[in-house]
């Protein structure tokens, strides 16, 4: 097995023999939630799995327990996030790559997979979750939103009114919902969730990596039109982090009460 690299701080980084290679957020103490060096480093890692010949299958995954993914740090922004681009994060560079990386990459749920981090999900061509696993949208509720892959993607995957439904009402979805609607492939046992990860890795790497990468390019040409729709968006996310209803979203959040967003002045 390859380790990673010493300069990576917020995330994991494996090849392993049989040529899978893993990628984990490793903030378990925040729920694995991104700040800009997080997403800075798995462009680096997605960078380095993608076009590595050897490699023929990406697993993404969060380190402990309890989270996948949350999305972005919210101890990491008061309107922008800490980092590059143009809302303060390149996650619309992370975003495309998990598309534009010529393999199969599967997202290896167990616990939360909110916010930004239902958004790296979704876009992972499978998904295998235990049954401890919890899926949905917090934008709404903490001044946010992803006005791209994240909405217009979503509603490809579970359909329009599910996707405006998750998006709306910030519900939570359970591993069994989430599979339903056809955001998970399977649900198992949570002790049994890395065995089957691998067995699913182990069938992808029997077959031939040209014909998954040409099925893969194939599926996502249908969907490339969101790749636009996103990067207008994430403009009009700029506009929006700085105003007094977005940052009140946040502002509640790290307060633990429920955000204010129809005061006015
Ligand atoms: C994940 C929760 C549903 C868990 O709820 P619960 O079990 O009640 O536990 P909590 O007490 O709420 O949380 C435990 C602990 O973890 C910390 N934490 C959790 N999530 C985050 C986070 N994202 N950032 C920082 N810290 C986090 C929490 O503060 C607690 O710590 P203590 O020290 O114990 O107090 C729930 O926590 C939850 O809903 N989290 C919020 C997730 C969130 O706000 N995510 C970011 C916004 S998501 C979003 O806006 C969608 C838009 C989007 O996808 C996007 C698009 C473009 C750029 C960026 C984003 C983006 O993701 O922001």
């Amino acid at each position: 097995m390859s380790a990673e690299p010493a300069a990576y701080t917020d995330i994991l980084y494996t090849e392993r023999p049989d040529g899978v290679a893993f990628i984990t957020i490793n903030r378990p103490d925040r729920y694995n939630a991104f700040r800009g060096r997080t997403v800075e480093e798995l462009i680096d890692a997605f960078q380095r799995a993608g076009w590595n010949r050897d490699v023929g299958v990406i697993v993404l995954s969060g380190a402990g327990d309890k989270a996948f993914c949350t999305g972005g740090d919210q101890g990491a922004h008061d309107g922008q996030y800490d980092g590059r681009g143009t809302i303060g994060l390149p996650i619309e560079e992370l975003q495309a790559l998990i598309r534009d990386v010529p393999k199969p990459v599967i997202a290896r749920v167990q616990g939360f997979a909110i916010g930004g981090g239902n958004v790296l999900a979704t876009l992972c061509d499978l998904t295998i979750a235990s049954e401890r696993a919890q899926f949905g949208q917090v934008g709404p509720k903490v001044g946010s939103v992803d006005p791209g892959f994240g909405t217009a993607y979503l509603a490809r995957v579970v359909g329009e009114k599910k996707a405006r439904e998750i998006w709306y009402l910030c519900r939570r979805y359970t591993a069994d919902e989430a599979e339903r609607m056809g955001l998970a492939n399977c649900v198992v046992p949570h002790d049994e969730l890395d065995a089957e990860v691998d067995r699913w890795c182990a069938e992808i790497m029997e077959k031939s990596p040209t014909a998954l990468s040409i099925a893969k390019r194939s599926f996502n040409a249908d969907s490339e039109n969101i790749r636009g729709i996103g990067s207008l968006g994430m403009q009009a996310l700029s506009l929006y982090y700085d105003t007094d209803e977005s940052k009140e979203g946040g502002k509640a959040f790290r307060e633990k009460r429920k955000p204010d967003f129809r005061r006015r002045g």
